[in-house]
């Protein structure tokens, strides 16, 4: 059986920002191998700069990878498959006030997608909106609103809205938690949770809080200054004994969080 996401060998160099063009290429990911199934969730963590958010957009599609290959149930994913990416992955972004368009409803951003991906009526399509709207903890009288007129919170329900209205089989969610205050982060926590229980879905989430990893991840991969450290299920990394980075990165704040538990299926408090 082919696993629903497997990476190999993805790469990629940049040329540092302000270069001669003749300068040499700087490498932001080094060859990196991992596979995620159905319904699991992977946590990728490392310190700044280490090419979290380099390969979170490779995988989204955002980036293209200067080298290696991406298979979606075990077929090439190519960079340029935009469409076929688009239905399977989509990506919820750290600054939902920079990933909405100001300009347009809430509605208007949800039916981008569908009228990109999808052929069907415009009845359908504020069907599905409604809906997908409710799934998140939102109205369908929110489709009429603008993002200014919304909390922090829920901006974020409507940029998951965005990401789950085409029934993907992977979201990648780039430091998304890392502006919400502490309830409203465990409320969208909890949401992500039962969305993965209703839709299956996958997630591959970037995160620099350990409490969060523990909390939802299944597995955990690490980076550290581009280069993979450590691919292994949650519970081995926890219990096993890791280098002293790795060790560093999975316990650091957890005295102040004590309330959180090992236990992924129980709800987050705070
Ligand atoms: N567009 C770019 N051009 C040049 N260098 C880049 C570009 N994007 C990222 N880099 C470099 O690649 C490396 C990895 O960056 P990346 O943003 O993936 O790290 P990160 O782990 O996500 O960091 P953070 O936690 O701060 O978001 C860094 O050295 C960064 O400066």
């Amino acid at each position: 059986m082919s696993h629903l996401l497997e990476a190999v060998d993805l790469f990629k160099t940049f040329r540092p920002r302000r270069a001669w063009p003749w300068s040499k290429k700087s490498v932001a990911l080094e060859p990196t191998s991992f596979t995620l199934e159905a319904g699991e969730t992977l946590a990728i963590m490392g310190e700044t700069g280490s090419g979290k958010s380099t390969l979170s957009k490779i995988i989204a599609g955002v980036e293209a990878p200067s080298g290696g290959e991406l298979y979606l149930n075990g077929q090439k994913l190519n960079y340029a498959q935009s469409k076929r990416r688009c239905q399977n992955i989509r990506m919820v972004f750290q600054d939902s006030d920079k990933s909405l368009n100001q300009q347009l409803t809430v509605g208007q951003q949800l039916e981008e997608p569908l009228l990109f991906n999808r052929d069907m009526p415009s009845s359908e399509r504020n069907q599905l909106i409604n809906s997908t709207l409710r799934k998140v903890g939102l109205l369908a009288e929110h489709a009429a609103f603008y993002p200014h007129m919304l909390s922090t919170g829920q901006k974020q329900r409507v940029a998951i809205a965005r990401a789950i209205i085409l029934d993907p089989q992977i979201v990648v969610a780039d430091e998304a938690l890392v502006a919400l205050d502490p309830s409203v982060r465990a409320q969208i926590i909890n949401l992500m949770l039962d969305l993965q229980k209703d839709m299956g879905i996958s997630y591959i989430i970037v995160t620099h809080s350990p409490q969060i990893v523990k909390h939802i991840a299944d597995k955990i991969l690490i980076l550290y200054r581009g280069k993979m450290i450590a691919f292994n299920e949650t519970e081995r990394l926890l219990t096993e004994k890791q280098q002293p980075y790795v060790e560093t990165l999975l316990h650091e704040h957890l005295t102040n969080h004590s309330q959180i538990t090992g236990n992924s299926s129980a709800k987050v408090t705070e």
